[in-house]
């Protein structure tokens, strides 16, 4: 699914990924973990393709993503659904307008689709809220909406940066469900997190992979923390 062998990755101020040798199986469930600072983001924007390795191989999909042009990234980047650290929403929009933008950039709009909307509404729980506006909706509601505007292209990739952060565990634990209902759907999913006991309890539900990093490198912990 995803593929990096001896990858490097610097802002342009000092190695952040220096040695970055992983490969990502399709279906998995994976956490990656490790320090402030460390490069979670980092690593995450690069999967979704959001930036690019300056030196090494990256794969995705089975394709060479290294050097890729703007609009072929643009075009995979179709198939990840990312939960960013921070949710974005357009303000003067409904929560469910919110969640149809994609369709919507992808000219993929129809009324079918938009019942696919109101599914997804119903699956996070937030059909009630449909037509606020995202500025009246909690912490772990915006999660929750943030994740249904990520698969409404139906991703074969989920991509969460510390989801449950800015939550609380109850709250933590119904996003980190939703998740793993997606997995046993067969997506491949990839949650960046410090939290062990989240860690601890989807690993109760769902076979899962650890992984941290450390040093600018990934260190491959397998199903152990
Ligand atoms: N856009 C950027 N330009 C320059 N340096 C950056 C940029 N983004 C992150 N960094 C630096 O890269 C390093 C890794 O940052 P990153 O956000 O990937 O770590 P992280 O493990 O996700 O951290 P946290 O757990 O605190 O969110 C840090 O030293 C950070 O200061």
């Amino acid at each position: 699914m995803i593929a990096f062998d001896a990858a490097k990755f610097d802002y342009g101020q000092g190695p952040i990924l220096l040695d970055l040798s992983v490969n990502l199986e399709p279906g998995g469930f994976y956490f990656l973990t490790g320090p402030s600072g460390s490069g979670k983001t980092t690593f995450l924007r690069l999967c979704y393709l959001d930036l690019q390795v300056q030196e090494g191989i990256q794969t995705l999909f089975g394709e060479d993503v290294v050097g890729l042009e703007r609009d072929a990234a643009a075009r995979m980047r179709q198939r990840i659904g990312v939960i960013p650290q921070v949710c974005r929403f357009l303000d003067h929009l409904s929560v469910r307008e919110n969640v149809a933008l994609p369709l919507d950039v992808t000219g993929r709009r129809s009324a079918q689709r938009m019942e696919n909307v109101d599914d997804l509404l119903t699956w996070v729980g937030l059909i009630e809220r449909s037509h606020s506006s995202p500025r009246e909706l909690s912490g772990g509601e915006m999660q929750r909406a943030a994740l249904a505007r990520a698969v409404i292209l139906s991703p074969d990739l989920v991509i969460a940066d510390e989801p449950t952060g800015n939550v609380d565990r109850e709250m933590g634990r119904r996003l980190l469900d939703l998740l793993v209902e997606l997995n046993r759907m067969g997506r491949t999913i990839l949650v960046a997190t410090h939290d062990l006991d989240l860690i601890r309890a989807t690993k109760s539900e769902v076979p899962t992979r650890v992984l941290r990093l450390s040093q600018g490198r990934i260190v491959q912990a397998g199903s152990e923390l």
